[in-house]
């Protein structure tokens, strides 16, 4: 008996250890439930490949997450024989969208998106990266340990690669340390507001606050974005606080924030950013507007500070460019945003700045809330949440209205994807270029769909989306994510495996 305890022992031991090291194997490999795809190594080919270099048909060999060779081919077969290709004929290869200007509210708001249906949205639209804004969770990633907690909330929840910008408000503006705090805990920037932001930690800032912001973010290279609106204080805006107008009409809202709104801010602005200039005292820092709506005076004004070399951009959204005010109905506050959608002749000089290069790029502003906030039984623009929902959409509403304004895949690629990248300083993004990361969409522009309640959208709350009832056209196929095939054919990878990206 003893001796048998003495040889069954040992054996029992080494068939511990075993399975102990085979759970623990099989464990790590379980890591390739990030992907869709069995296997990191293997090639991606099309007959209309974007790269910087222009349209290609060829292949892209993926190998442990990025871009490692790319090459033009007429016959594939003959070049790869047996080797992993993953063919996807005349559909289209494009680097993923980097949605630079994102709400997804959580932590503390988590009811409103969330990481995982944000990210899970933005995966299926094609969007491979994407910079949360330091409002509408609660608390405001204003703190170094607000931005931990922004950190710990998306842990285990992200499809895509998720990076954040830091708020800039009156309290941590002349606080060098906190700022510094701030930016060494890895916000790829700083976002302010100059109007109130309608969240109450969220309090707005003046152009001292802004000067100080610019002059910490010089010595760190990264920018601050700055919604860009000053109320002004017009008649008809009196007139609409002594009650005046019906708050069902789209008119009204409009009326309330006039493109003086903007323009008045941007003027401001432009008093700071001259120190961005080579040689002035903020050289370094940079100043990017978000979500231009006035495409009159404000852009005159960008155009010429820009001409005088201060370092500035800015960007638009796809909803000023999609609609405009005239043909808003009565009481559909799915449309109401911040600055407003104005009228038909301001969204086609929107359209010819940008097809001309005077707007440097898209972001989606993707700002939900609860369907209640929205109040859709008053139907009262005055007081319902504003924010337009579009994650998902931003692509093929970017090309079905952009196609007819003669906008080309390589026009597409800069305003979604290398711009964006360049903005956030994303290094090995923004392009599909050898040594980049894999990030990749792959999409049919010529097939198109009705968004109705049948198609699969991943928004918490699709129902309070302005582009519900539209039929659009390009259908998103693929998504890789750093060679992760995170979504395909309306699946989604089992384990949400992108990373919070903090900058160094
Ligand atoms: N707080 C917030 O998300 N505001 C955004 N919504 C909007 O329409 N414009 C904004 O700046
Ligand atoms: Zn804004
Ligand atoms: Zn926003």
């Amino acid at each position: 008996m003893e001796i048998l305890k003495w040889r069954v022992l040992p054996l029992l031991s080494l068939l511990v250890s075993f399975l102990f090291f085979y759970i623990k194997t099989s464990s790590k490999s379980s890591t390739s439930d990030c992907s869709l795809l069995p296997y990191d190594d293997y090639w991606i080919s099309s007959k209309r490949i974007v790269t910087p270099n222009g349209i290609i048909s060829g292949a892209v060999e993926v190998k442990g997450g990025n871009i490692v060779s790319i090459v033009e081919t007429e016959d594939l077969n003959e070049k790869f024989g047996s080797a992993r290709v993953i063919d996807y004929g005349e559909a289209i290869v494009m680097p993923g969208l980097i949605d630079v200007h994102a709400h997804l509210d959580e932590p503390g708001r988590a009811e409103w998106e969330g990481f995982s249906s944000g990210t899970k949205a933005a995966a299926a639209g094609g969007i491979t990266t994407l910079i949360d804004m330091p409002l509408n969770s609660h608390p405001s990633t204003i703190s170094e340990e607000t931005l931990r907690l922004k950190i710990e909330a998306a842990e285990d929840k992200l499809y895509v690669d998720v990076g954040f910008w830091g708020g800039l408000v009156p309290e941590n503006a002349f606080n060098t340390s906190a700022l510094e705090g701030l930016l060494n805990a890895g916000v790829l920037g700083l976002k302010s507001f100059m109007c109130p932001s309608g969240i109450n930690d969220f309090p707005m800032t003046n152009s001292s606050h802004i000067k100080e912001g610019l002059h910490v973010l010089a010595k760190y290279k990264r920018p601050l974005l700055v919604h860009a609106e000053i109320q002004v204080d017009t008649e008809s805006h009196r007139e609409l606080q002594d009650g005046i107008g019906d708050a069902r009409s789209y008119s009204t809202y409009l009326r309330t924030r006039p493109p003086s709104w903007e323009e008045a801010a941007v003027r401001e602005l432009l008093t700071v950013t001259k120190d961005t200039r080579t040689g002035w005292p903020a050289e370094g820092a940079h100043l990017h507007i978000v979500h231009l709506s006035d495409a009159r005076y404000s852009l005159d004004l960008i155009k010429e500070a820009k001409s005088n070399g201060d370092s500035l951009t800015v960007e638009t959204c796809p909803h000023y460019l999609a609609f405009s005010a005239e043909e808003i109905q009565d009481g559909d506050t799915r449309f109401k945003c911040a600055p407003p959608i104005r009228d038909e002749n301001n969204k086609e000089k929107l359209w010819e700045a940008l097809m001309e290069g005077h707007i440097d790029m898209l972001s989606s502003d993707h700002s939900p809330t609860i369907p209640e906030l929205k109040l859709f039984n008053e139907g009262d623009f005055l007081r319902a949440w504003g924010g337009i929902s579009s994650l998902q959409f931003v692509l093929p509403v970017t090309w079905s209205y952009g196609k007819k304004y003669g906008m080309s895949l390589d026009q597409l690629a800069s305003l979604w994807s290398e711009r964006p990248a360049k903005l956030a300083g994303l290094e090995f993004k923004g392009a599909v270029a050898t040594g980049n990361h894999a990030d990749i969409v792959v999409w049919e522009p010529d097939a198109e769909f009705e968004l109705d309640e049948n198609h699969a959208t991943y928004h918490k709350h699709p129902s309070i989306s302005a582009y519900m009832g539209r039929r659009l056209s390009g259908r998103v196929l693929a998504t890789f994510v750093r060679g992760n095939l995170v979504y395909s054919e309306g699946k989604h990878a089992t384990t949400a495996c992108g990373v919070p990206i903090l900058a160094k």
